[in-house]
């Protein structure tokens, strides 16, 4: 059956030559719309399989703004766009298209946009059911379980850890109850939970809870699951405590709700809450939604148990190992929020055949994070083949990755397995795939979406099983601009991306990561040696731009040269002109200009590079969007920033 595609592009020519081509490849053509309104009253009939829209549309909306309603119906799409100002290419990029096709479009890129657009669609689509059938399982599992009441909603809790980002969860299993129906637990580990006495109103970094009875008498209200994330959240806890009706909960910035239902009423609830901006989407929504009425179904068995609360007066700590115990992750150090979402998505993606880009600076710990990846995966037992795209000549590369014939070359005298092959059946990490030559992009693009591949010198292709893993510490979308990296080839591999934050970035990991290398080097060079308060405060001041890598070789350097079983000091290496990212340790007084360039940036990381609209800078600094697109000019702001 051939695909349905809508042009949404107001340029009449432009849209017809996209027709034509289109056409004569077998897509069929769903309708040629001229401004968003149209588009949206043309879908209102059916959905088509992809739409192309084109970004700038005379009219009030945008093709960003129809990207929006495509996004919340699941639709894939793909830009089309002749200006790259660099904002407005920002604005795009968040709300995640499918692909970008710049004009005036060549016809093998149209081609190859569309079949990346409709490969990653699909690829997200079969990781969206198969974590909802595995969510459901759990769930059954859950709900069978014989167990106290406070048992099986633990197990709960950790089993949604694997679907839901979460550092604070609360679980209410019948609101119409007092407060001893409601379980709070705060994550502190990977596996590790506290659960509090529902009498203590703060959690323990002193934060406060939302007040539970009014959250309980408004949100009952809402029927259907929804979230609020940063600016949003942070306007809602505002407006409601002006209300007096919520709390402020200081320190989170995202959070998510999930009314159970019973019948046909408002019964019970889940509460998710992030201290991460930004940390639900509407597919969070989704999953929760495919398995509302088993999570009711779970809470109600909840209830059915028996009770074993005893009011603690102390937080429970509780780790015991079970199904979700992860033991590939133990040499993994850190368990700052940052780093459990990262930890998350690898136990999330691992058990599915997805290609997984992991991005980050040098030393944050990539590689791994990819073992680990393979590890947890169906694949582990099987062959786990590094390639370091950066330390190959470029002559060396195609033959490294492909192999080669016989006689191929000069010099070539036997025929030698690439990695690919090599990989079979297993994991092929591609370290520093930003620097990969250009020309090897094109044929590794063709062997990832193939699954096959031919020798350099050879006639046959050969089937391929491999799982791709790809990591890189550059900003493939400045890569991208330079003309350095191939966008299709972005867009394939960029399927499931996983970050891991600098160091400077998730200081809370230091001392854990600091006792780490001290109990490894203390093995190795027999002396037992701890630090100092001191030596550990200036390890927190440092801004580690060699993140993991560099706080490692320093520990080593000093417990080789340690006279004594304390460390004291560390005699710290001098921060690089550019280096310092510790605005604390910086004397110089700041001009205005300065502190407004600076307060403008965090503004526009904070909403993601959007400047108007709700959730955007401008709303967030009170500035029009006009007046502060001239107040970057002027400061000489570009987002990204660089
Ligand atoms: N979370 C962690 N816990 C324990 N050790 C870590 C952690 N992260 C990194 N390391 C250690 O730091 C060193 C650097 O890590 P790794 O090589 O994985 O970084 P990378 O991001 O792949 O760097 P590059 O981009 O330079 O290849 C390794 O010796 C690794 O064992």
């Amino acid at each position: 059956m051939s695909l349905k595609v809508l042009i949404v592009e107001d340029q009449f020519l432009e849209a017809d030559s996209l027709s034509i081509i289109l056409k004569k490849e077998g897509y069929e053509i769903y309708g040629i719309a001229k401004s968003v309104e149209e588009a949206i009253e043309l879908m209102e009939k059916n959905k088509p399989d992809v739409v192309l829209v084109d970004v700038f549309l005379k009219g009030n909306l945008s093709g960003i703004d129809l990207a929006r309603t495509l996004d919340k119906k699941n639709i894939p799409f793909i830009y089309l766009t002749a200006n790259s100002n660099s904002i407005t290419m920002e604005e795009a990029l968040a709300t995640k298209p499918f692909g970008f096709l710049i004009k005036p479009f060549r016809e093998r890129e149209i081609l190859m946009a569309l079949n990346i657009a409709i490969y990653r669609h699909r690829k997200g689509v079969e990781f969206t059911s198969s974590q909802q059938h595995w969510l459901s399982q759990l769930l059954q599992d859950i709900k069978e379980m014989n167990g106290a009441k406070s048992e099986k909603v633990q197990s709960l809790v950790k089993a949604l850890t694997s679907f839901l980002p979460f550092d604070f969860v609360v679980v209410d299993t019948d609101i119409n109850k007092p407060e001893s129906a409601v379980y709070r637990y705060q994550r502190i580990g990977f596996d590790e939970y506290l659960l509090f006495d529902s009498s203590r109103d703060l959690d323990s970094n002193g934060q406060q809870w939302p007040s539970l009875m009014e959250t309980r008498k408004k949100n009952r209200e809402k029927r259907t699951p929804f979230y609020l994330n940063g600016v949003r959240y942070r306007e809602h806890c505002k407006t409601n405590a002006a209300e007096g009706k919520i709390m402020e909960i200081k320190g989170f910035e995202s959070m998510l709700w999930a009314p159970l239902l019973k019948h046909w009423d408002v019964d019970m609830s889940l509460a998710f809450y992030c201290y991460n901006t930004d940390a639900y989407s509407s597919e969070h929504i989704e999953l929760i939604e495919s398995v509302q009425e088993l999570l009711a179904a779970v809470i109600d068995s909840v209830r059915k148990s028996e009770d074993d609360r005893h009011s603690p007066q102390k937080p429970l700590r509780t780790k015991h190992p079970g199904q979700l115990l992860k033991p590939e992750l133990e040499g993994i150090i850190g368990r700052s929020p940052k780093m459990l979402e990262a930890l998350d998505k690898v136990s999330q993606v691992a058990p599915f055949d997805n290609t997984v880009l992991v991005m980050g600076e040098t030393g944050v710990g990539k590689e791994g994070l990819v073992k680990a990846l393979h590890q947890l995966s169906n694949r582990r037992g099987k062959p786990f083949v590094k390639v370091n795209c950066a330390a190959m000549p470029v002559s060396l590369v195609e033959s490294e990755l492909f192999g080669h014939e016989k006689g191929a070359f000069t010099g070539s005298v036997e025929t030698r397995l690439g990695k690919f092959e090599l990989a079979n059946g297993g994991t092929l990490f591609l370290d520093e795939i930003g620097e990969l030559p250009l020309e090897v992009q094109s044929k590794l693009l063709r062997a990832i979406q193939e699954k096959e591949i031919e020798r350099v010198g050879g006639r046959t292709t050969i089937k391929t099983d491999v799982r791709i893993i790809a990591a890189t510490n550059r900003d493939l979308l400045q890569e991208i601009a330079d003309g350095n990296f191939r966008l299709d080839l972005y867009y394939r591999l960029n399927v499931f991306p996983i970050t891991l934050v600098p160091l400077r970035e998730r200081k809370q990991d230091i001392p854990a990561l600091a006792s780490h290398f001290l109990k490894i080097m203390g093995k190795a060079s027999g002396k037992d040696i701890t630090l100092s308060a001191s030596a550990l405060k200036q390890l927190h001041n440092y801004s580690w731009p060699g993140n993991i890598r560099e706080l490692q070789h320093l520990i080593e350097r000093h417990v080789l040269l340690a006279k004594s079983s304390v460390i004291d000091s560390f005699e710290m290496p001098e921060q690089l002109p550019g280096a310092s990212f510790s605005q604390s340790s910086d004397p110089k007084i700041k001009t205005f200009d300065e502190m407004d360039k600076e307060h403008i940036i965090s503004a526009l990381r904070r909403c993601n590079g959007k400047i108007s609209g709700q959730g955007g800078a401008g709303h967030l600094l009170q500035l029009r969007p006009t007046t502060l697109r001239s107040k970057m000019k002027r400061l000489g702001i570009t987002w990204p920033i660089k």
